[in-house]
């Protein structure tokens, strides 16, 4: 699985992958039963499995323009500065509600179960800066497209979403804005971002258009 989407990053054989994702602890049932904890936290206790993981997002952006690295709480923040200070961007933190002290725009999303928000503060980024979202993990993709509309509403352009972790989303029930039923089977996406599945899957379900995706693969070719 490793290789599969290596090769769709360009990244097939490169060693580092395997060291990233050995990394990575899995933990059955947690927080919940039937849930498989992808743990990064052990990947952040070993130094070289950390920096490939950095260097590799370094590596992908450094080129590419980018002014805004913006990194989704709590877990974004765990690699996108580490990004932004090497590509030369400002690290725009997008954080759960009543955290940020100014003024906010803010983006409710669908959760498993529930609701969930992310604001960011007013000012932070400008129209027309290229902006990429980094997170740890992609599930449904509602927070990622959570976190794409508040840059965009801002004029911002979302290049790319860089994610350590996709997980397979295996079944959608039909009426995604109640839930969405996941089956957690955990593999490694390391940068690009990848057209998975479940990318499709969230961009269908959460009812949001086809243009905003082609916006943002567009410019991984
Ligand atoms: O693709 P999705 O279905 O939206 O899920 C992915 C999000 O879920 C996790 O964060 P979580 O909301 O658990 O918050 P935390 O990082 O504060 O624990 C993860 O770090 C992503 O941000
Ligand atoms: N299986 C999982 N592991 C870690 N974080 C998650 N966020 C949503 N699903 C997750």
């Amino acid at each position: 699985m490793v290789e599969m989407f290596a090769a769709e990053n360009g990244l097939k054989g490169d060693p580092r992958l395997q060291d990233i994702s050995n990394a990575i602890r899995v933990v059955p049932h947690f927080p919940k039963p039937g849930i498989m904890f992808q743990d990064i936290t052990t990947l952040l206790l070993d130094h070289k499995a950390f920096k490939h993981t950095v260097d590799i997002f370094v590596d992908r952006y450094k080129d590419m323009n980018i002014s805004v690295v913006a990194g989704v709480e709590a877990r974004g923040f765990m690699f996108g500065p580490s990004i932004a200070l090497a590509i030369g961007a400002k690290f725009v933190p997008l954080r759960k509600p009543k955290k940020l002290p100014g003024e906010v725009i803010a983006e409710a999303y669908e959760l498993e179960y529930g609701r969930d928000c992310l604001e960011m503060h007013v000012g932070a980024v400008e129209a027309g800066e290229r902006a990429i979202v980094i997170d740890d993990l992609v599930a449904t993709g509602g927070t990622l497209s959570a976190a794409i509309r508040l840059l965009e509403r801002v004029g911002a352009q979302v290049v790319e979403c860089g994610s350590v972790i996709g997980l397979r989303e295996i079944k959608v029930v039909k009426n995604p804005s109640t839930s969405f039923r996941k089956k957690k089977i955990g593999f490694i996406v390391l940068l690009p971002f990848t057209m998975t599945v479940s990318f499709f899957s969230f961009r269908d379900n959460l009812g949001l258009t086809e243009s905003h995706f082609i916006f943002l693969w567009s410019h991984v070719r």
